[in-house]
């Protein structure tokens, strides 16, 4: 079965820089991204390419190659959905905020809408395809909404989760380690597998293609995305016993990660990982097991999200006593915002927490990201709920100049690892600092010597 239309629900940080890479991969398959919000799609159909809403390296030029020849971006929901053969859900799936499960299981009001909109508008066999990180099972949802208020028409539903990381998003499409496609062991479920996988197969080797249940693939994402962050949580919580005995956390990351058998990647301590998915289907995973009635499961994956939290607190704390135990109306500045490098995402960055903790203590903060705007640092912060609109903005100031930002500052942090940070004249900056100058290094950035050489107080996490 040749795909010959595509329609992606969900223009976001997935479906943007997923769909582009097909458009750009498969040039005879017409593909229409589609979104509920009009500003949203207004951005990736903007004129002047750093406007999408989404930066990610390489995803203008790829959106310069294929918009307006096989891909689009729209508002015309029901007209995609209707067109294409193969449907891709990508909306997002938040930790719900209410009701059942609040605070910890995937809200999927998203999905269902999705799945309704299908049901009503195709009147022709389709493909859909679960993009989002859903729960395990949720494909029976979906299959049942689709089978009884469909037009009586073939649905075959497929799991197929996204292992992108934000930063490196277009990277990881182009190099995937592998994709997984997850349907139903039946002839049709076969039909529609094989379909996918000659998508990914324009690009990808097929050994890389991995097929299984569609239970198991839904289980696997969760499964990958706590794996991954248990071990910047194993390695955090060894930060903090490396502060206390004089071992540097790098050397101890490199010393395990020689083992073949742990690995040397994501063993970065950290001032705590953010993103929007780590905690969110962590905590999924968690509900998960205790709807099943598997609390000791529950309990040791959220043990990682428990740590996370105390590795942010850390960071904050450690700065007020530093700072001789009060930071009232003293000046610290977060060189970044974004949760990590080479991505205008914040969602459940540590500085978001950190910045929390440290204007309770009536500390003034400003902050500079390359690539955040304003806009989006005030938007975080009210979320929280913490103080009111005002008392954040009085407070928590945002520049677009890092060296004037860091003029008669008491502190500077560094939350996120963007590079150019790297690059900076730190003389120059000390030099603009009050005395003591204090740099507080969440992301292990900077050399502690020439840091010291310079005059700076400077403390990096994992090493005392
Ligand atoms: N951000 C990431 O790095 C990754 C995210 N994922 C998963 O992919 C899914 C999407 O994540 P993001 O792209 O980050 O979310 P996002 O929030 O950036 O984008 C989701 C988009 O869906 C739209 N939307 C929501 N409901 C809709 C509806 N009924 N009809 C049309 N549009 C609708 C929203 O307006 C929004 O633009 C989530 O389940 C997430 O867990 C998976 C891998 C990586
Ligand atoms: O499901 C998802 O959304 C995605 O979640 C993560 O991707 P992402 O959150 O975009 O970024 P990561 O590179 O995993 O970083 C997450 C957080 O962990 C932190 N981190 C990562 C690695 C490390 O060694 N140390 C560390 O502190 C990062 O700074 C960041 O705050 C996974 O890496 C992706 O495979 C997955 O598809």
């Amino acid at each position: 079965m040749k795909i010959t239309k595509i329609c992606c629900i969900g223009a976001g940080y997935v479906g943007g820089p997923t769909m582009s890479v097909i458009a750009s991969q498969c040039p005879e398959i017409q593909v229409t991204v589609v979104d509920l919000s009009k500003e949203r799609i207004d951005l990736w159909n903007h004129s002047d390419l750093d406007k999408l809403p989404v930066y990610e390296p390489g995803l203008k030029e790829l959106v310069e190659k294929t918009r307006g020849k096989n891909l689009f971006f729209s508002t015309e929901i029901d007209k995609a959905i209707d067109e294409a053969e193969m449907i891709f859900i990508s909306v997002n799936t938040p930790t719900k905020t209410y009701g059942k499960g609040k605070g910890q299981a995937a809200d999927l009001k998203n999905i269902e809408l999705c799945a309704r909109n299908i049901a009503k508008v195709a009147k022709t066999n389709k493909i859909v395809v679960e993009k989002s990180t859903l729960p395990v099972r949720t494909a029976s949802a979906i299959k049942s909404i689709l089978d009884n208020t469909g037009n009586g028409v073939d649905f075959e539903i497929l799991s197929n989760p996204e292992f992108l990381a934000e930063g490196t998003a277009i990277d990881d499409l182009l190099n995937a380690d592998r994709v997984l496609i997850g349907g139903a062991e039946t002839e049709k479920g076969q039909t529609a597998k094989d379909a996918l996988a000659g998508i990914y197969q324009h690009w990808l080797p097929k050994d890389r293609i991995l097929q299984t249940n569609v239970w198991s693939s839904e289980l696997s994402k969760l499964v990958a995305n706590a794996f991954l962050a248990q071990r910047v949580s194993s390695i955090n919580s060894i930060s903090a016993l490396c502060e206390k005995t004089d071992a540097n956390v790098a050397e101890v990351s490199r010393a395990i990660g020689y083992d073949s058998r742990i690995g040397a990647k994501f063993l970065n301590s950290s001032v705590g990982f953010g993103g929007s998915c780590f905690q969110k289907d962590i905590l999924n995973l968690v509900y998960i097991a205790q709807s099943y009635g598997l609390q000791e499961v529950a309990d040791y994956w959220e043990q990682v999200i428990i740590m996370n939290d105390y590795q942010k607190r850390r960071f904050a704390e450690n700065i007020v006593t530093t700072l001789y135990n009060t930071v009232s109306g003293k000046k610290i500045v977060f060189y970044g915002w974004a949760f990590k490098k080479d991505t205008n995402d914040t969602r459940e960055s540590a500085a978001i927490y950190v910045a929390d903790a440290l204007l309770d203590e009536k500390a003034e903060i400003v902050i500079y990201d390359p690539k955040v705007p304003e806009s989006q640092v005030y938007e975080d912060l009210d979320y929280l709920g913490t103080r009111s609109p005002e008392e954040n903005r009085r407070l928590l100031k945002v520049v677009n100049d890092p060296l004037k930002a860091s003029e008669e500052a008491h502190a500077i942090a560094i939350l996120t690892e963007w590079d150019e940070f790297k690059n900076y004249d730190w003389k120059i900056i000390y030099d603009k600092m009050l005395k003591p100058a204090f740099v507080f290094d969440g992301r292990r950035l900077l050399e502690k010597d020439t840091m010291q050489e310079i005059g700076f107080e400077y403390y990096k996490i994992g090493q005392s």
